[in-house]
């Protein structure tokens, strides 16, 4: 099958079991530049379709067909612990070392700022609080320049003015062309109540 230039994944009936449990089953839908709403009550398999995406897991049904070299940033909070006497400031400088040929300073630095997390930075992971963390994450994900970025609820913990820094960056990302976005959340945030979708993706609560 082709695939034309601004598809970055399609799906097809693609399905994750858990044991005997078909948690993912018969999903079809492609991915386009912009952002996408992964929808979903609890359990119903967002971080699994995100892994999923990521190529972290693979298919039990159906399949995943995506671009060549297609680059995705994915930050895993099943993985945070690994990082956690890593200082933030040499966790961001992996990252910049590993999205080289993408990475946006200028996002990186606006973002610092935005967030507040300039004062963070000469600390260890573990000294951060979950919403510091996830404000790195964030910015992490934003400055990385993937072709593809995952997020996974994001708003979770996160202060009132993070959440409109948030919210200005997804809005900024639903006009994006050349990068897709997947937010995976409980419901369409309400910041983002208006803003025109690439696509949606209901899991069912
Ligand atoms: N590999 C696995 N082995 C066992 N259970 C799993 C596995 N993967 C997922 N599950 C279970 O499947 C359910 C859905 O997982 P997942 O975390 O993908 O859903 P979610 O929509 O992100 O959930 P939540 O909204 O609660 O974060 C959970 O109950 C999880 O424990």
């Amino acid at each position: 099958m082709s695939t034309p230039a601004s598809l970055l994944i399609q799906a097809e009936q693609l399905g994750f079991d858990v044991g005997a449990r078909a948690l993912l089953a018969g999903l079809c839908f492609t991915l386009q530049p912009g952002l996408t709403l992964v929808r979903g009550g609890d359990g119903r398999g967002k971080t699994t379709l995100l892994r999923l995406l990521a190529g972290q897991l693979a298919p039990t049904h159906g399949r995943l067909q995506r671009r060549a070299e297609l680059s995705c940033f994915f930050f895993d909070e099943a993985t945070a612990a690994r990082h956690d006497a890593v200082m933030a400031r040499a966790w961001l400088a992996a990252q910049r070392e590993g999205f080289a040929a993408s990475w946006q300073a200028g996002t990186e630095a606006a973002l610092v700022a935005a967030l507040q997390l300039a004062e963070h930075l000469d600390k260890p992971l573990y000294m951060l609080s979950t919403g510091s963390r996830r404000k790195l994450h964030l910015l992490a994900a934003a400055a990385s320049g993937a072709a593809l970025t995952l997020l996974d609820t994001p708003y979770a913990a996160l202060d009132g003015r993070s959440i409109r820094v948030l919210n200005e960056l997804l809005s900024e990302a639903a006009a994006e062309r050349s990068r897709a976005w997947v937010l995976a959340d409980y419901a369409l945030p309400a910041g983002l109540a208006g803003v025109a979708l690439a696509g949606q993706i209901d899991l069912g609560d």
